[in-house]
């Protein structure tokens, strides 16, 4: 049940991504109030000789939740033990999991907006005792035996912060929002990574790169690998923004980083829906994909993006989606001229991030 701190072997894209994560808070780029407040935690912790108080990561896909969970055990030398909400299926299997655990260890439970109820349960009682209750037969007959566990780190991962139950939400004592990256960061997270993975980026090649990552690092150095592919057989191997734009206009990349799901996402609400409202399931029904995905990889970018709006009425397409496809917006009322409907659940703040 426990996935290894190195993924397997052969999965060429995993293996690289891994090499490419950051490996403690001085390596880690961007995230400035969450770099700052999680090194305060873990100083305060380190020197108090105790394990710090538990962390929830929350934010889009691909921010470095995941990567920062890892630098927490590295900052602090034990071993990170990686598991998702969804992977723990039975109370029985957390409570081994969590019993399993060397005094300080890191537990890293991703989605863990996914876990099952019971799980949660006997989650609470981990966090905050160091015990777990290990029930022992079945119906009437059936008891609770206390078990000691040795004192850990829980450090929960959510792209959806508002799923979680409070009573679990109460219990982490630290709390950081992972923010989209400006271009900038994403600059610099390209420059590392094209000098880990020994690819010649000029500047210009890395900021228009940068300008269609969505804000996100997972995305920069997917699409550094595509267009290395392309200045590899098509140019002399050197990514510069000829390069760059080639290479994404061939894969379907726009010059505001959306991609092919994105765009279907716009044209079903704008072509299909009149520009809405429209429900979340519905949209995603008209786009073959799941409601969950279009919920947590699509919109959050398109809302922060202000192509999109969330309204108590559903989702919304504002002006600036309609002439991104090159429709003309119906005029009158209600077309929305920005973002203006829910707050991104990411909770990116307002600025744009085309303004670099
Ligand atoms: N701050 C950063 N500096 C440099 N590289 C980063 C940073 N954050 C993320 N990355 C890169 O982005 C990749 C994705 O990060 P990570 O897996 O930690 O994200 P995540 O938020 O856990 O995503 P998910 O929730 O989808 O698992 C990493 O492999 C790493 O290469």
């Amino acid at each position: 049940m426990f996935g290894e701190v190195s993924p397997q072997a052969g999965d060429d894209e995993r293996v690289v991504e891994s090499a490419l994560r950051p490996h403690s808070l001085g390596e880690f780029i961007g995230q400035p109030k969450v770099a700052a407040q999680l090194g305060l935690v873990l100083e305060g912790a380190k020197r108090r000789g105790r394990p710090p108080d538990h962390v929830l990561l929350s934010g889009p896909p691909g921010l470095g939740k995941t990567s920062l969970a890892l630098i927490i055990g590295s900052e602090l030398g034990t071993a990170v033990k990686i598991t998702s909400g969804p992977a723990i299926e039975r109370s029985g299997d957390l409570a081994a999991m969590l019993s399993n655990l060397a005094p300080g260890d890191v537990l890293f439970i991703d989605e863990i907006h996914r876990i099952a109820r019971p799980a949660e349960e006997l989650l609470y009682m981990a966090m905050e005792d160091f015990r777990v209750d290990v029930v022992v037969g079945k119906g009437p007959g059936a008891t609770a035996i206390p078990l000691d566990i040795n004192p850990f780190t829980l450090v929960g991962a959510t792209t959806r912060a508002g799923l979680l139950t409070g009573p679990l939400r109460d219990r982490f004592g630290f709390v950081g929002q992972m923010e989209f990256y400006s271009p900038a960061d994403l600059q610099r997270v390209l420059d590392r990574s094209a000098s880990l993975l020994g690819v010649q980026l000029t500047g210009d090649g890395a900021a228009e790169i940068a300008g269609r990552s969505r804000g996100t690092p997972r995305i920069a150095n997917r699409l550094l690998r595509r267009v290395r592919d392309f200045a590899e057989v098509h140019a002399d191997g050197r990514v510069t923004r000829g390069v760059a734009e080639a290479a994404l206009r061939l894969y379907d990349v726009d010059h505001l980083g959306l991609d092919r799901l994105d765009r279907a996402v716009l044209e079903a609400l704008v072509v299909r829906f009149g520009g809405g409202p429209v429900g979340v399931s519905t949209l995603a029904v008209a786009v073959g994909e799941e409601p969950h995905t279009v919920e947590e990889v699509c919109e959050p970018f398109l809302v922060r993006a202000g192509l999109l709006a969330r309204t108590p009425r559903g989702r919304v397409a504002t002006e600036a989606a309609w002439t991104h496809l090159g429709h003309t917006p119906p005029q009158g009322a209600g077309v929305l001229r920005g973002g203006a409907g829910e707050p991104d659940p990411g909770g990116a703040s307002s600025q744009t991030l085309f303004d670099a």
